[in-house]
């Protein structure tokens, strides 16, 4: 669906060349949710303005559909185009328009007669949930609603390819989980293309099939998301992880066991998938003789299913816990014996 060939970009600053996204190949498939994370700087607004054809390459392709974007001229590079719509952390709005009119204005500008444009507002306002709002000016809006404007704006026109420049950015963490479902909804039910870039990990978790790490215009690490989670390889990419799973607390309360407990051995276990819902822990305490204790937990789910992390204090004799480790590693659960 999209193919990214060695692709750079190269800008000429006052004090030289700076490469913004320097020799990237990936592909997206028909129907992902496809995310890409960086700090800022990383070079993600720069690939995503190649991926709309708005920031011709130094070098490598952009192909969307078959359609070599980066090389689209004129009438072709409008064409192009139109497969791929956008929104924005600002949602980029006109203000002096309603929400009606505002969802209109791309079919407008695409020629599409007013009787069947009426149609294709309702329809438009309906799935993003905005009925009973269509006459409101944006300034009467909530931020989460100006984004789901900003979505059936960017959906008028049937577009195959959405993408999302921190899209959540500007909004509260509640809005933002509403904006998300409502990604993931049009995602399933129109089975649209989604590339998103954010700087929040949450974001990437919740909706995305895939992602891509992406650090001095460079991809760093790639893959599905369960597994990126599970097992992150680079620095930056734990670093990332961390955001969502390790907490201050879990490092104070380790540090607090570790005094209470000086026997024993701290383990951390990694679960994913199904083994979330099996009672491995039950198992243990009920084949060997060691006594557990519960430190920290907590669960994840992303859209490759869920994953989880608990900390567990193991009491018995050496050969025991030796024993206990290896039961859990049978069942095929990682795990980290803490220092
Ligand atoms: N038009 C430009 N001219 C010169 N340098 C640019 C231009 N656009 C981006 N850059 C530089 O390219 C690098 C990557 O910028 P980019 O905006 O793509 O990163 P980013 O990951 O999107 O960060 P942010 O989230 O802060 O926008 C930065 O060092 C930036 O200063």
């Amino acid at each position: 669906m999209i193919e990214l060939k060695e692709l750079s970009k190269v800008f000429d600053t006052g004090k030289g060349s700076l490469k913004a996204v320097d020799d990237v190949s990936l592909s997206i498939s028909s129907g992902e949710i496809f995310g890409i994370i960086g700090y800022s700087g990383a070079g993600k607004s720069t690939l995503i303005r190649l991926l709309n054809g708005l920031e011709k390459p130094t070098s490598g392709s952009v192909t969307i559909s078959g359609q070599n974007i980066s090389a689209s001229k004129g009438q072709d590079l409008r064409k192009a185009r139109q497969k791929v719509s956008m929104i924005f952390q600002h949602f980029n709005l006109l203000w002096s328009r309603t929400v009606k009119e505002n969802i209109e204005f791309p079919l407008e500008i695409a020629g599409v007669p007013k009787s069947k444009r009426n149609a294709r507002v309702l329809e438009l306002v309906e799935l993003v949930g905005l009925a009973g709002r269509e006459n409101a000016y944006p300034s009467q809006l909530s931020g989460g609603q100006k984004q789901r404007v900003g979505i059936a704006r960017a959906l008028a026109n049937d577009p195959e390819v959405l993408l999302c420049d921190e899209a959540t950015s500007a909004l509260d963490p509640q809005t933002t989980d509403s904006i998300l479902e409502l990604l993931v909804d049009i995602n399933k039910r129109l089975g649209l293309t989604i590339v998103l870039i954010t700087h929040e990990m949450h974001v990437i978790r919740k909706i995305c099939h895939r992602v891509a790490v992406m650090e001095g215009g460079r991809v760093v690490e790639l893959g599905d998301v369960l597994t990126v989670f599970q097992a992150p390889q680079q620095e930056i990419t734990k670093r990332f992880v961390a955001q969502v799973t390790d907490t201050e607390d879990s490092n104070e309360t380790i540090k607090h066991l570790r005094e209470l407990y000086p026997t024993g051995e701290l383990v951390k276990l990694i679960f994913v998938g199904d083994q979330t819902e099996q009672p491995i822990l039950t198992k243990l305490i009920r084949k060997y003789p060691v006594d557990i204790n519960i430190v920290h937990g907590n669960i994840s789910h992303t859209q490759r299913g869920a994953y989880g992390t608990l900390i567990i204090q193991i009491k018995g004799t050496q050969p025991e816990i030796a024993q206990a480790l290896a039961f859990l590693n049978e069942e095929s659960i990682q795990t980290e014996v803490m220092a």
